[in-house]
């Protein structure tokens, strides 16, 4: 597979509260040009979205976010998610996304943290929260002495300031919730949807 940073530049974030609008979303990001979809397990049924998704929606690449645990890589898994990605990491989560064998972008946001896993073989990482803790400047700083680390800066990040963390080498794509505003999930806007994802897909 190619890497998980380079599939789409934006990778949207999603919150889902009713199960039924996972698929009507998911057909709307993909159709405005964003695959990769990420549900954070932050809901009862976000378990319950993946499976949906990955059944039902082609062109859709769809994991889990706001993995913690083992037992939530293997739940993610076992629901058909095709990768994980956690805020953070610790070495017994980054142990459960090894064995799980998916793809995963772990959290880091210092040069420690971003150390620690590259010692583990890990390159590609989410940065996380990306705004609050130093954006974009940030992440260039950490391309001076660490320049083979990638990263998907997430947290805090917009339609506007998107390109700008884009533009960054060390910045493989950008992670959000802009592109599934809880209202227009509510509200079955699959076109609204569809356009801030053609919008996201079009800043590379
Ligand atoms: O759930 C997770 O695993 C997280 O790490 C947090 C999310 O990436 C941020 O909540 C993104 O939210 P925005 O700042 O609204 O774009």
């Amino acid at each position: 597979m190619t890497s998980l940073l380079d599939l789409a530049p934006v990778i949207p974030v999603v919150v889902i509260e009713d199960v039924e609008t996972a698929v009507p979303m998911a057909r709307a990001l993909v159709s405005g040009g964003l695959p990769v979809i990420e549900v954070t397990l932050r809901t009862s049924v976000a378990l319950e979205a993946i499976g949906r998704i990955a059944a039902e929606v082609p062109g859709a690449v769809v994991g889990a976010g706001t993995v913690r645990t083992g037992a939530d890589v293997e739940a993610s898994l076992k629901a058909g998610a095709s990768f994980l990605v956690s805020p953070g990491a610790t070495p017994s989560l980054v142990d459960a996304m090894l064995a799980g064998g998916a793809p995963f972008l772990a959290g880091a946001a210092t040069a420690s943290e971003v150390m620690a896993l590259a010692e583990r073989g890990l390159k590609e990482l989410k940065f996380f929260p990306a705004e609050a803790a130093g954006g974009r400047p940030y992440l260039k700083s950490l391309a001076g002495p660490l320049p083979d680390v990638r990263f998907c800066p997430t947290g805090g990040i917009r339609p506007d300031t998107a390109a700008d963390y884009l533009a960054l080498p060390n910045v493989g794509c950008v992670g959000g919730t802009w592109l599934t505003p809880a209202d227009a999930l509510a509200a079955g806007d699959w076109a609204r949807v569809e356009a801030l994802a053609a919008e996201a897909a079009a800043l590379r």
